[in-house]
Protein backbone atom coordinates (compact mmCIF):
# COMPACT_ATOMS: atom_id res chain seq x y z
CA UNK A 1 0.00 0.00 0.00
CA UNK A 2 1.32 3.25 -0.75
CA UNK A 3 2.14 6.15 1.50
CA UNK A 4 -0.72 8.45 0.14
CA UNK A 5 -3.52 5.65 -0.08
CA UNK A 6 -6.60 6.90 2.63
CA UNK A 7 -6.19 4.55 5.66
CA UNK A 8 -9.87 3.47 5.37
CA UNK A 9 -9.82 1.39 8.34
CA UNK A 10 -8.02 4.32 10.44
CA UNK A 11 -10.39 6.55 9.11
CA UNK A 12 -13.56 4.53 10.32
CA UNK A 13 -12.31 4.63 13.73
CA UNK A 14 -11.50 8.52 13.96
CA UNK A 15 -14.14 9.33 15.89
CA UNK A 16 -12.62 7.80 19.44
CA UNK A 17 -9.12 6.88 17.96
CA UNK A 18 -6.04 9.85 18.09
CA UNK A 19 -3.69 7.14 16.68
CA UNK A 20 -4.82 4.50 14.22
CA UNK A 21 -1.97 2.12 13.27
CA UNK A 22 -2.70 -0.43 10.95
CA UNK A 23 -0.57 -3.40 9.37
CA UNK A 24 2.41 -1.39 10.28
CA UNK A 25 6.43 -2.51 9.34
CA UNK A 26 9.70 -0.46 9.86
CA UNK A 27 12.42 -3.16 8.64
CA UNK A 28 15.75 -1.98 8.73
CA UNK A 29 18.57 -3.53 6.22
CA UNK A 30 18.80 -3.55 2.57
CA UNK A 31 15.94 -3.95 0.21
CA UNK A 32 13.78 -3.60 3.45
CA UNK A 33 10.68 -2.61 1.28
CA UNK A 34 10.44 -6.30 0.13
CA UNK A 35 10.07 -7.82 3.01
CA UNK A 36 6.29 -6.76 4.37
CA UNK A 37 4.04 -9.23 2.43
CA UNK A 38 7.27 -11.39 0.57
CA UNK A 39 8.36 -14.69 1.05
CA UNK A 40 10.30 -14.53 3.98
CA UNK A 41 7.77 -11.86 5.97
CA UNK A 42 6.84 -14.61 8.72
CA UNK A 43 10.76 -15.39 9.26
CA UNK A 44 11.90 -15.55 13.20
CA UNK A 45 14.20 -12.25 13.55
CA UNK A 46 17.52 -14.76 13.20
CA UNK A 47 16.04 -16.44 9.89
CA UNK A 48 15.00 -12.85 8.54
CA UNK A 49 18.34 -11.51 8.95
CA UNK A 50 20.18 -14.67 7.31
CA UNK A 51 18.10 -14.74 4.43
CA UNK A 52 17.69 -10.91 3.76
CA UNK A 53 20.19 -9.00 6.02
CA UNK A 54 17.38 -7.10 7.20
CA UNK A 55 15.71 -6.41 10.59
CA UNK A 56 11.94 -5.99 11.19
CA UNK A 57 11.77 -3.91 14.64
CA UNK A 58 8.14 -3.35 13.76
CA UNK A 59 6.34 -6.07 12.21
CA UNK A 60 3.06 -5.59 11.32
CA UNK A 61 1.71 -4.00 13.66
CA UNK A 62 -2.12 -2.78 14.23
CA UNK A 63 -4.11 -0.76 16.95
CA UNK A 64 -6.04 2.35 18.05
CA UNK A 65 -4.83 4.87 20.72
CA UNK A 66 -8.36 5.53 22.00
CA UNK A 67 -8.72 9.09 22.98
CA UNK A 68 -8.13 10.15 26.82
CA UNK A 69 -6.32 6.92 27.07
CA UNK A 70 -2.34 5.83 28.52
CA UNK A 71 -1.55 3.91 25.92
CA UNK A 72 1.64 1.62 27.44
CA UNK A 73 3.92 0.08 24.69
CA UNK A 74 6.24 -2.46 26.46
CA UNK A 75 8.79 -5.14 26.17
CA UNK A 76 12.20 -6.18 26.81
CA UNK A 77 15.34 -4.38 25.01
CA UNK A 78 15.39 -4.35 21.16
CA UNK A 79 10.89 -5.81 20.93
CA UNK A 80 10.24 -2.51 18.75
CA UNK A 81 9.50 0.24 21.37
CA UNK A 82 11.29 3.22 20.10
CA UNK A 83 11.32 2.54 16.79
CA UNK A 84 7.20 1.92 16.78
CA UNK A 85 6.52 4.86 18.59
CA UNK A 86 9.01 6.72 16.85
CA UNK A 87 6.74 5.76 13.54
CA UNK A 88 4.11 7.58 14.86
CA UNK A 89 5.37 11.02 14.03
CA UNK A 90 7.87 9.95 11.39
CA UNK A 91 10.67 10.50 13.12
CA UNK A 92 11.44 6.96 11.54
CA UNK A 93 10.13 5.93 8.55
CA UNK A 94 7.70 3.51 8.26
CA UNK A 95 7.96 0.75 5.29
CA UNK A 96 4.55 0.24 5.09
CA UNK A 97 1.20 -0.16 6.64
CA UNK A 98 -0.91 2.74 7.14
CA UNK A 99 -1.04 5.38 9.97
CA UNK A 100 -3.26 8.40 10.63
CA UNK A 101 -3.97 10.76 13.61
CA UNK A 102 -7.33 12.37 14.17
CA UNK A 103 -8.13 10.66 11.00
CA UNK A 104 -5.45 12.41 8.66
CA UNK A 105 -3.36 10.11 7.15
CA UNK A 106 0.33 11.10 8.69
CA UNK A 107 2.25 9.09 6.00
CA UNK A 108 0.61 11.98 3.40
CA UNK A 109 1.76 14.39 5.48
CA UNK A 110 4.64 17.22 3.88
CA UNK A 111 7.19 18.38 5.69
CA UNK A 112 5.34 21.51 6.94
CA UNK A 113 2.34 19.04 8.02
CA UNK A 114 4.63 16.95 9.70
CA UNK A 115 6.65 19.85 11.65
CA UNK A 116 3.31 21.11 12.52
CA UNK A 117 2.29 17.31 13.78
CA UNK A 118 5.37 17.25 15.76
CA UNK A 119 5.69 20.77 17.48
CA UNK A 120 1.64 20.85 18.74
CA UNK A 121 -0.18 17.52 17.93
CA UNK A 122 2.12 15.19 19.26
CA UNK A 123 4.69 16.26 21.93
CA UNK A 124 7.53 13.92 23.03
CA UNK A 125 8.74 13.50 26.65
CA UNK A 126 12.70 11.64 26.36
CA UNK A 127 14.57 10.22 28.55
CA UNK A 128 16.73 12.70 28.35
CA UNK A 129 15.34 15.72 28.97
CA UNK A 130 16.75 17.39 25.85
CA UNK A 131 16.75 20.62 28.08
CA UNK A 132 18.80 24.06 26.70
CA UNK A 133 21.19 24.83 29.24
CA UNK A 134 21.72 28.17 29.30
CA UNK A 135 18.20 28.87 29.46
CA UNK A 136 15.82 29.18 32.68
CA UNK A 137 13.15 26.71 33.72
CA UNK A 138 10.76 29.40 32.97
CA UNK A 139 12.59 29.55 29.53
CA UNK A 140 12.89 26.23 28.45
CA UNK A 141 9.13 25.78 29.20
CA UNK A 142 8.06 29.51 27.38
CA UNK A 143 10.88 28.07 24.22
CA UNK A 144 7.42 25.83 22.76
CA UNK A 145 5.47 28.49 22.67
CA UNK A 146 8.05 30.56 21.10
CA UNK A 147 8.03 28.55 17.75
CA UNK A 148 4.40 29.06 18.28
CA UNK A 149 4.53 32.63 17.64
CA UNK A 150 2.97 33.85 21.06
CA UNK A 151 4.01 37.23 22.21
CA UNK A 152 6.62 37.50 25.39
CA UNK A 153 4.53 38.40 28.25
CA UNK A 154 1.84 35.77 27.19
CA UNK A 155 4.38 33.06 26.64
CA UNK A 156 5.88 33.19 29.99
CA UNK A 157 2.57 33.61 32.00
CA UNK A 158 1.51 30.58 30.14
CA UNK A 159 4.94 28.90 31.27
CA UNK A 160 5.07 30.19 34.83
CA UNK A 161 1.66 28.49 34.81
CA UNK A 162 2.63 25.02 33.50
CA UNK A 163 6.18 25.30 35.70
CA UNK A 164 3.30 25.41 38.56
CA UNK A 165 1.20 22.26 37.40
CA UNK A 166 4.01 20.06 37.16
CA UNK A 167 5.28 20.82 41.15
CA UNK A 168 8.42 22.90 40.77
CA UNK A 169 6.82 26.76 41.91
CA UNK A 170 10.03 28.92 43.22
CA UNK A 171 12.32 27.62 40.84
CA UNK A 172 11.47 29.30 37.58
CA UNK A 173 14.68 31.26 37.03
CA UNK A 174 17.03 28.27 38.06
CA UNK A 175 18.85 26.76 35.10
CA UNK A 176 18.92 22.71 34.21
CA UNK A 177 22.05 21.75 36.11
CA UNK A 178 21.24 23.25 39.37
CA UNK A 179 17.79 20.71 39.02
CA UNK A 180 18.07 17.35 40.07
CA UNK A 181 17.12 14.36 37.36
CA UNK A 182 13.20 14.17 38.33
CA UNK A 183 12.95 18.21 38.43
CA UNK A 184 14.53 18.49 35.12
CA UNK A 185 12.28 15.43 33.58
CA UNK A 186 9.85 17.92 34.99
CA UNK A 187 10.74 21.10 33.37
CA UNK A 188 10.17 18.64 29.61
CA UNK A 189 6.90 17.54 31.07
CA UNK A 190 5.95 20.87 31.34
CA UNK A 191 7.42 21.75 28.17
CA UNK A 192 5.98 19.38 26.47
CA UNK A 193 2.49 20.79 28.14
CA UNK A 194 3.20 23.77 26.91
CA UNK A 195 2.13 22.97 23.33
CA UNK A 196 -1.17 21.53 24.84
CA UNK A 197 -0.81 18.21 21.80
CA UNK A 198 -3.52 16.07 21.61
CA UNK A 199 -0.99 12.95 22.47
CA UNK A 200 2.07 13.21 24.82
CA UNK A 201 4.90 10.66 23.63
CA UNK A 202 6.74 9.38 26.20
CA UNK A 203 9.70 7.11 25.29
CA UNK A 204 11.21 5.62 28.63
CA UNK A 205 10.98 9.07 30.58
CA UNK A 206 11.91 7.80 34.10
CA UNK A 207 14.25 5.08 33.37
CA UNK A 208 17.08 7.07 34.43
CA UNK A 209 15.77 8.07 37.72
CA UNK A 210 16.46 6.67 40.99
CA UNK A 211 13.28 4.69 42.35
CA UNK A 212 11.86 7.02 44.65
CA UNK A 213 12.09 9.68 41.92
CA UNK A 214 10.65 7.35 39.68
CA UNK A 215 7.26 6.66 41.28
CA UNK A 216 7.03 10.46 42.53
CA UNK A 217 6.99 11.01 38.63
CA UNK A 218 4.58 7.86 37.93
CA UNK A 219 2.09 9.28 40.34
CA UNK A 220 2.54 12.47 38.60
CA UNK A 221 1.72 11.73 35.54
CA UNK A 222 -1.21 9.45 37.08
CA UNK A 223 -2.42 12.96 38.36
CA UNK A 224 -1.95 14.80 35.15
CA UNK A 225 -4.19 12.51 33.53
CA UNK A 226 -6.50 12.02 35.70
CA UNK A 227 -6.99 16.04 35.96
CA UNK A 228 -6.43 16.31 32.07
CA UNK A 229 -7.62 13.17 30.48
CA UNK A 230 -4.60 14.13 28.01
CA UNK A 231 -4.18 10.59 25.78
CA UNK A 232 -0.57 9.62 26.20
CA UNK A 233 1.44 6.63 24.70
CA UNK A 234 3.96 5.50 27.39
CA UNK A 235 6.57 3.66 26.30
CA UNK A 236 8.37 1.31 29.25
CA UNK A 237 10.50 -2.17 30.06
CA UNK A 238 9.61 -2.23 33.34
CA UNK A 239 6.11 -4.07 33.96
CA UNK A 240 5.07 -2.28 37.13
CA UNK A 241 5.31 0.86 35.65
CA UNK A 242 3.23 -0.42 32.80
CA UNK A 243 0.45 -1.66 35.55
CA UNK A 244 0.10 1.55 36.92
CA UNK A 245 0.23 3.83 34.19
CA UNK A 246 -1.72 1.92 31.58
CA UNK A 247 -5.38 2.28 30.71
CA UNK A 248 -3.69 -0.40 28.40
CA UNK A 249 -0.84 -2.51 27.41
CA UNK A 250 0.43 -3.70 24.13
CA UNK A 251 3.42 -6.12 24.94
CA UNK A 252 5.92 -6.00 22.35
CA UNK A 253 8.16 -9.32 21.06
CA UNK A 254 10.29 -9.39 18.10
CA UNK A 255 8.67 -6.46 16.74
CA UNK A 256 5.23 -7.66 17.00
CA UNK A 257 2.39 -6.93 19.40
CA UNK A 258 2.08 -10.06 21.30
CA UNK A 259 -1.24 -9.00 23.67
CA UNK A 260 -2.83 -5.48 23.57
CA UNK A 261 -5.46 -5.33 26.52
CA UNK A 262 -5.95 -3.59 29.85
CA UNK A 263 -3.25 -4.37 32.73
CA UNK A 264 -6.39 -6.84 34.08
CA UNK A 265 -6.83 -8.55 31.39
CA UNK A 266 -2.77 -9.07 30.40
CA UNK A 267 -2.29 -10.46 33.99
CA UNK A 268 -6.00 -11.75 34.38
CA UNK A 269 -5.62 -13.97 30.69
CA UNK A 270 -2.36 -13.78 29.61
CA UNK A 271 -2.41 -14.14 25.49
CA UNK A 272 0.39 -16.91 25.80
CA UNK A 273 3.03 -18.48 27.25
CA UNK A 274 5.16 -15.61 26.68
CA UNK A 275 2.66 -13.55 28.07
CA UNK A 276 2.40 -15.53 31.25
CA UNK A 277 6.28 -15.83 31.82
CA UNK A 278 6.21 -11.93 31.77
CA UNK A 279 3.61 -11.55 34.57
CA UNK A 280 4.21 -14.47 36.46
CA UNK A 281 5.65 -12.65 39.71
CA UNK A 282 3.17 -9.71 39.45
CA UNK A 283 0.83 -9.96 43.02
CA UNK A 284 -2.26 -11.08 41.21
CA UNK A 285 -4.64 -9.94 43.74
CA UNK A 286 -3.61 -6.47 43.31
CA UNK A 287 -4.26 -6.17 39.84
CA UNK A 288 -7.28 -8.05 39.33
CA UNK A 289 -10.98 -6.94 40.03
CA UNK A 290 -13.55 -8.58 42.18
CA UNK A 291 -15.37 -8.43 39.14
CA UNK A 292 -13.89 -11.23 37.86
CA UNK A 293 -13.57 -13.03 40.92
CA UNK A 294 -17.04 -12.99 42.10
CA UNK A 295 -19.84 -15.22 41.62
CA UNK A 296 -23.77 -15.17 42.02
CA UNK A 297 -24.69 -14.56 45.09
CA UNK A 298 -26.67 -17.67 46.80
CA UNK A 299 -29.83 -17.09 48.77
CA UNK A 300 -29.26 -15.84 52.27
CA UNK A 301 -25.88 -13.60 51.26
CA UNK A 302 -27.53 -10.45 50.05
CA UNK A 303 -28.10 -9.26 53.61
CA UNK A 304 -24.34 -10.23 54.87
CA UNK A 305 -21.13 -8.91 54.51
CA UNK A 306 -19.18 -5.79 53.53
CA UNK A 307 -19.93 -3.97 50.22
CA UNK A 308 -17.65 -3.67 48.31
CA UNK A 309 -17.40 -2.17 44.27
CA UNK A 310 -16.94 -4.46 41.02
CA UNK A 311 -13.62 -2.16 40.15
CA UNK A 312 -11.98 -2.87 43.68
CA UNK A 313 -9.10 -4.81 43.82
CA UNK A 314 -8.98 -8.65 44.83
CA UNK A 315 -6.47 -7.02 47.99
CA UNK A 316 -9.10 -4.98 48.75
CA UNK A 317 -11.99 -7.17 48.89
CA UNK A 318 -9.71 -9.43 51.19
CA UNK A 319 -9.08 -6.84 53.70
CA UNK A 320 -12.64 -6.09 53.85
CA UNK A 321 -13.52 -9.86 54.48
CA UNK A 322 -10.94 -9.99 56.71
CA UNK A 323 -11.79 -6.75 58.98
CA UNK A 324 -15.36 -7.93 58.89
CA UNK A 325 -14.80 -11.27 60.34
CA UNK A 326 -18.03 -12.13 57.72
CA UNK A 327 -17.24 -15.05 55.28
CA UNK A 328 -17.96 -13.10 52.28
CA UNK A 329 -18.26 -9.70 50.54
CA UNK A 330 -21.42 -8.37 48.34
CA UNK A 331 -20.00 -7.00 45.35
CA UNK A 332 -22.65 -3.83 45.15
CA UNK A 333 -22.74 -1.41 41.86
CA UNK A 334 -24.97 1.41 41.98
CA UNK A 335 -27.03 -0.14 44.91
CA UNK A 336 -27.33 -2.96 43.28
CA UNK A 337 -26.15 -6.77 44.36
CA UNK A 338 -24.47 -7.90 41.09
CA UNK A 339 -22.08 -11.13 43.16
CA UNK A 340 -20.16 -11.97 46.43
CA UNK A 341 -16.78 -13.01 46.55
CA UNK A 342 -16.10 -15.45 49.52
CA UNK A 343 -12.76 -16.70 50.68
CA UNK A 344 -12.51 -19.08 48.14
CA UNK A 345 -12.87 -17.06 45.13
CA UNK A 346 -10.26 -14.13 46.76
CA UNK A 347 -7.84 -17.14 47.76
CA UNK A 348 -8.23 -18.43 43.85
CA UNK A 349 -7.15 -14.99 42.73
CA UNK A 350 -4.21 -15.30 45.22
CA UNK A 351 -3.19 -18.43 44.20
CA UNK A 352 -3.65 -18.11 40.27
CA UNK A 353 -5.90 -21.09 40.19
CA UNK A 354 -9.29 -18.90 39.72
CA UNK A 355 -10.12 -18.69 35.73
CA UNK A 356 -10.98 -15.42 35.60
CA UNK A 357 -14.00 -13.95 33.58
CA UNK A 358 -12.13 -10.72 31.72
CA UNK A 359 -14.22 -9.71 28.87
CA UNK A 360 -12.14 -7.84 26.23
CA UNK A 361 -13.51 -4.60 24.91
CA UNK A 362 -14.74 -4.90 21.15
CA UNK A 363 -11.45 -5.44 19.04
CA UNK A 364 -9.60 -2.33 17.25
CA UNK A 365 -8.07 -4.48 15.08
CA UNK A 366 -9.60 -7.40 13.35
CA UNK A 367 -6.46 -8.58 11.99
CA UNK A 368 -4.51 -7.26 15.15
CA UNK A 369 -3.07 -8.42 18.42
CA UNK A 370 -5.08 -10.69 20.05
CA UNK A 371 -7.46 -9.59 22.70
CA UNK A 372 -8.45 -11.30 25.84
CA UNK A 373 -11.90 -12.71 25.27
CA UNK A 374 -13.81 -14.37 28.58
N1 LIG B 1 18.74 2.25 12.67
C1 LIG B 1 18.66 0.92 12.84
N2 LIG B 1 19.28 0.08 11.99
C2 LIG B 1 19.20 -1.26 12.13
N3 LIG B 1 18.52 -1.88 13.14
C3 LIG B 1 17.90 -1.09 14.03
C4 LIG B 1 17.94 0.34 13.94
N4 LIG B 1 17.22 0.85 14.97
C5 LIG B 1 16.77 -0.21 15.67
N5 LIG B 1 17.18 -1.38 15.11
C6 LIG B 1 16.85 -2.73 15.58
O1 LIG B 1 15.46 -2.83 15.68
C7 LIG B 1 15.08 -3.58 16.82
C8 LIG B 1 14.16 -2.77 17.70
O2 LIG B 1 14.87 -1.68 18.27
P1 LIG B 1 14.19 -0.61 19.24
O3 LIG B 1 15.23 0.39 19.60
O4 LIG B 1 12.95 -0.13 18.62
O5 LIG B 1 13.82 -1.52 20.50
P2 LIG B 1 13.37 -1.07 21.96
O6 LIG B 1 12.33 -2.06 22.36
O7 LIG B 1 12.99 0.35 21.96
O8 LIG B 1 14.68 -1.31 22.79
P3 LIG B 1 15.26 -0.52 24.06
O9 LIG B 1 14.31 -0.82 25.20
O10 LIG B 1 16.60 -1.15 24.26
O11 LIG B 1 15.31 0.93 23.70
C9 LIG B 1 16.38 -4.00 17.49
O12 LIG B 1 16.70 -5.29 17.03
C10 LIG B 1 17.37 -2.98 16.98
O13 LIG B 1 18.66 -3.53 16.94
Amino acid sequence: MTATQAPEAAVRSADEAVFSVRNLWKVFGPKADRVPGGEHAALPPAELREATGCTAAVRDVSFDVRKGEVFVVMGLSGSGKSTLVRCLTRLIEPTSGTLAIDGEDVLAMDRSRLRELRRHRAAMVFQHFGLLPHRTVVDNVAYGLEIQGLSKSERRAKAAELVAKVGLAGMEDRRPSQLSGGQQQRVGLARALAVDPSVLLFDEPFSALDPLIRREMQDEVVRLHREEGRTMVFITHDLSEALRLGTRIALMRDGGIVQLGTPEEIVGSPADDYVREFVRDVPREQVLTVATAMRPALAGESERGPAVRPDATVAEAIEAVSRSGDPAARVMDAGRLVGVVDRACLLDVVAGTAEPAVTAPAPDAPDGPREVTA
